[in-house]
């Protein structure tokens, strides 16, 4: 930050944005140190999610070939209805319900992130169980991402099961949290997923090579990469 204050150079960033705030006295000011703790949750809860979802996504397609059949389908039918070089529109992104419906199917199967952490503010009761004011309260998502009345047969990989309409509607639909403290990036970080799939099912091919090692608790993770080779379609 003092090195930006410091420089004459404009950038159009987040930090850039941030700092210019100061200078116009309309807009809320804030202190150094929320800066730093804002660009560092997003940073964080932007990257991790978003890098491992993508992974995620290559491997579980790989391994169900009827899924990745269907997903080319979809992106094949918006590509061939442009020029190869053409940008993708919101429209064709709103399009992409297999797509949506993989990216979610991976955040649920790979429990991408494992759960969230509430404090209640005053005496409650749940269940008939009475939860005192100020108990801090993780809600394990893993728990219920893999419960078989909401999800039958969980552990298998079935993006199918999201193309019932208004699924991310329903009140157990806990991949982005829930509340007030509802992902922010739910929507960038589903486009960045489904451009990244577009561009990847349309244009390689690729297998997995033999010894991935993918860890599967507490969370998804492939400690060494999850290694691939690719070939130009
Ligand atoms: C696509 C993958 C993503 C998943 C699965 C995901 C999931 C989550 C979850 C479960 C929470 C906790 C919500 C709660 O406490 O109820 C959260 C919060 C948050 N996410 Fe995401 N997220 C994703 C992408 C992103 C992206 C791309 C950004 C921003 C660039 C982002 C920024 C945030 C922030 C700032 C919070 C904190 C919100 C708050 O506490 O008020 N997330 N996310």
């Amino acid at each position: 930050m003092e090195d930006r204050r410091a420089s004459k150079e404009s950038h159009t960033d987040m930090l850039d944005a941030l700092l210019k705030n100061e200078e116009d006295p309309s807009k809320f000011k804030m202190t150094d140190d929320q800066i730093f703790d804002l660009l560092l949750a997003i940073l964080y809860a932007g990257y991790e999610t978003v890098s491992t979802t993508s992974m995620m996504t290559v491997k579980y397609l790989y391994d169900h070939p009827k899924a990745l059949q269907k997903l080319r389908e979809e992106h094949s039918a918006i590509r061939n209805a442009k020029g190869p070089d053409d940008p993708i529109s919101w429209d064709d992104y709103k399009s992409m319900e297999f797509t949506r419906a993989v990216i979610y199917e991976t955040m649920r199967l790979s429990t991408i992130v494992n759960g969230v952490l509430r404090k209640t503010t005053e005496d409650m009761e749940l269940n008939g169980y009475l939860i005192p004011k100020g108990w801090k309260i993780y809600v394990y998502m893993r728990e219920i991402n893999y419960d078989p009345i909401l999800y039958p047969d969980p552990y298998t990989f079935n993006p199918w099961r999201w193309l019932e309409k208004n699924t991310d509607a329903h009140r157990y639909f806990l991949l982005f949290g829930g509340g007030t403290r509802h992902c922010p990036g739910k929507e960038l970080g589903t486009v960045e997923i489904a451009v990244f799939l577009h561009y990847f099912v349309t244009r390689y091919r690729w297998e997995e090579i033999d010894g991935n090692k993918i860890l599967k608790f507490p969370r998804v993770e492939a400690p060494n990469g999850l290694r691939i080779r690719i070939w130009e379609r």
